[in-house]
């Protein structure tokens, strides 16, 4: 079953260059994407492609211009609760201590107090926190909040997942642990996700599909199928499999940054002929 079908999706923002003037910039244009029900797809793509515009509209936080986007055969209209986000840096509620920050959508569930706490306090556990508990969010570091804020997400258990490079801040070890806490959830579960990476490697382990995205405007490439076997260890990242499909990855990629990198050269340059006369 096709849980988002995104067809023709165009976006475009108008920004000011540097002389002040009103410029169009167009983000994603023609972007196709199905997705599957309980599916894990990642998105790769080089930095200012539009992934984070698309998730943004998938979360119903931005809007599109022009193209259909359906969730469940239906359009997007505003956020819905069915839809759990996980952004780098999310916001916790700093006058709740970190269990009632987990508590926060179950309670939105009307869940009792009593399953509530339970399931916040497991999840807190994957995110290895319980000795923090009864902690407020300035009490910890940026790598454990946002532990915090993904194990929020993850208790409150969404029909869809968005996550917006979740892992980007954390330390290495960090990273490690929770993309394999993030496996064995889904491989639960099986719920749908789409996870925003720059690292071809997570986007791999992590994934049943990625989309490569092109350079600005953003289309979907090529959709890259992870035929590696599940359940999925750390081990597999040795594996040969795992290797060629990296370098297929990354050679898809790579293109994709040098043409982004030219992009915003040439924008840079223009704006410096312009300065000068
Ligand atoms: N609200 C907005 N107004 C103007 N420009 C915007 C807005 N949102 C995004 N952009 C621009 O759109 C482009 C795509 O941004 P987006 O955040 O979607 O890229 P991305 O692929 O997620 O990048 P990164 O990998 O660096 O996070 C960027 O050039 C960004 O500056």
């Amino acid at each position: 079953m096709i849980k988002i079908q995104a067809g023709r999706i165009h976006r475009e923002f108008q920004v000011k260059n540097n002389s002040g003037e009103t410029e169009r910039l167009v983000v994603l244009e023609n972007f196709n994407l199905q997705i599957r029900e309980g599916e894990f797809l990642s998105i790769l793509g080089p930095s200012g492609c539009g992934k984070s515009t698309f998730l943004n509209i998938l979360a119903g936080l931005d809007r599109h211009d022009g193209g259909e986007i359906l969730v469940d055969g239906e359009t997007i209209k505003t956020r819905s609760f069915d839809r759990g986000l996980v952004f780098q840096g999310y916001a916790l509620l700093p006058w709740r201590t970190v269990l009632e920050n987990l508590e926060i959508g179950l309670e939105i569930r009307h869940v009792g107090k009593k399953e509530r706490r339970a399931i916040a306090q497991h999840y807190l556990a994957l995110v290895g926190l319980s000795a923090f508990a009864h902690q407020y969010p300035h009490q910890l570091s940026g790598g454990m909040r946002q532990r915090v804020a993904i194990a929020r997400v993850l208790a409150y258990q969404p029909d869809l997942l968005l996550m917006d490079e979740p892992f980007a801040a954390l330390d290495a070890q960090t990273r490690e642990i929770l993309q394999i806490e993030l496996i064995k959830i889904w491989e639960a579960d099986k719920k749908t996700i789409v996870f925003i990476t720059h690292s071809i490697d997570e986007a791999i382990l992590l994934s049943d599909r990625v989309a490569v995205m092109t350079a600005r405007p953003g289309q979907v490439k090529e959709l890259i199928e992870v035929a590696l076997p599940r359940p999925r260890t750390e081990a597999i990242r040795n594996s040969g499999d795992f290797a060629r499909i990296r370098q297929y990855a990354w050679e898809l990629i790579k293109d994709e940054v040098v043409k982004a990198q030219s992009l915003q050269a040439g924008i840079e340059e223009r704006e410096h002929n312009e300065k000068i006369g």
